[in-house]
C-alpha cells in the first residue's frame, strides 16, 4: 500500500498543523513533498493530552487526501479505536503494546481491515514487545520522545535502539518500515537513518516553518548523504 520505491519516507505530524484549515495543511505538506501523513490520536489516558479521531481522518479522506494516513494510537484500549479507523480510511494504524490487551489479536484486526500493521515503543519500552510478531508488523515505530506532545527534544539514547531494532528487521528477512518520532529534524535526520531508520515523523521541524517545501527539502538533501541510502 505505502510506495516502496523511495528509501526515505517524510511523514508530517498533522499535530503541529493548523487543525482550523487542516484540509488546505494536509493538502500543502503533501504538495511540498510528504510521502505519508502522520495522524496523532490521543485520549488524555494513555497519554496527557488530547486530540482527533476517526471522524477527522474520514473528514480528510471526504475532503480528497488520497495520501497513506498513518495513524499512531496512543490510546487505552486499542481495538475499539482500530475498527473506527479502518473505517476512516486509515492506510496504516500502529499502537503501543502496554495499551493493548491481546497484541497479536490487535494487530490481526488491523490486517482483517485491510491496513498495514504495527507496534509502537516509547523510549524506554523493552524490544522484546517485537519478540513474537516480527512476522506479523509492516512497521515499527521508534519514539524519539515520550509521546503527548510536539516541539520535544530528540532523546539521543533512540539511535542505538534503532539499530538494534534494524538488526532484528534483517534477521527476520522481511521488508519492515522502521519509523522514527519525535525531535526529527534536518540536523539530526543523517543520523537516524545512518542507525537505520527508513521512515521520519516531523511535525514542528516542517508545520512551524514558513516554507514547508524547503523544510522537506532540506531532510532529503540530508537524506541522501546518509552513508546506507
Ligand atoms: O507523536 C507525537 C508526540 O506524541 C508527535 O508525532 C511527535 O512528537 C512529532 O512532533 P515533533 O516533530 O514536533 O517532535
Amino acid at each position: 500500500m505505502i510506495s516502496p520505491s523511495k528509501p526515505y519516507l517524510i511523514a508530517p505530524s498533522i499535530l503541529s498543523a493548523d487543525f482550523a484549515r487542516l484540509g488546505e495543511e494536509v493538502e500543502k505538506v503533501l504538495e511540498s513533498g510528504a510521502d505519508v501523513i502522520h495522524f496523532d490520536v490521543m485520549d488524555n489516558h494513555y497519554v496527557p493530552n488530547l486530540t482527533f479521531g476517526s471522524m477527522i481522518c474520514k473528514a480528510l479522506r471526504d475532503y480528497g487526501i488520497d495520501a497513506p494516513i498513518d495513524v499512531h494510537l496512543m490510546v487505552s484500549p486499542v481495538d475499539s479505536m482500530i475498527e473506527q479507523f479502518l473505517e476512516a480510511g486509515a492506510s496504516i494504524i500502529t499502537f503501543h503494546p502496554e495499551a493493548s490487551g491481546h497484541i497479536d489479536r490487535s494487530l490481526q484486526l488491523i490486517k482483517d481491515g485491510g491496513a498495514e500493521c504495527g507496534l509502537v515503543l516509547n523510549p524506554a519500552t523493552p524490544l522484546h514487545y517485537l519478540d513474537y510478531v516480527m512476522d506479523k508488523v509492516d512497521q515499527i515505530l521508534l519514539m524519539s520522545v515520550n509521546p503527548g506532545y510536539g516541539g520535544q527534544s530528540f532523546i539521543e539514547g533512540t539511535l542505538d535502539k534503532v539499530r538494534q531494532v534494524r538488526q532484528r528487521i534483517i534477521t527476520s528477512g522481511r521488508d519492515i518500515r522502521l519509523e522514527v518520532d519525535g525531535g526529527v529534524k534536518a540536523s539530526n535526520i543523517r543520523a537516524i537513518a545512518e542507525a537505520g531508520a527508513d521512515m521520519f515523523v516531523a511535525g514542528s521541524a516542517i508545520f512551524n516553518q514558513e516554507d514547508y517545501k524547503a523544510a522537506i527539502d532540506a531532510m532529503r538533501v540530508e537524506l541522501a548523504l546518509a552513508n546506507n541510502c
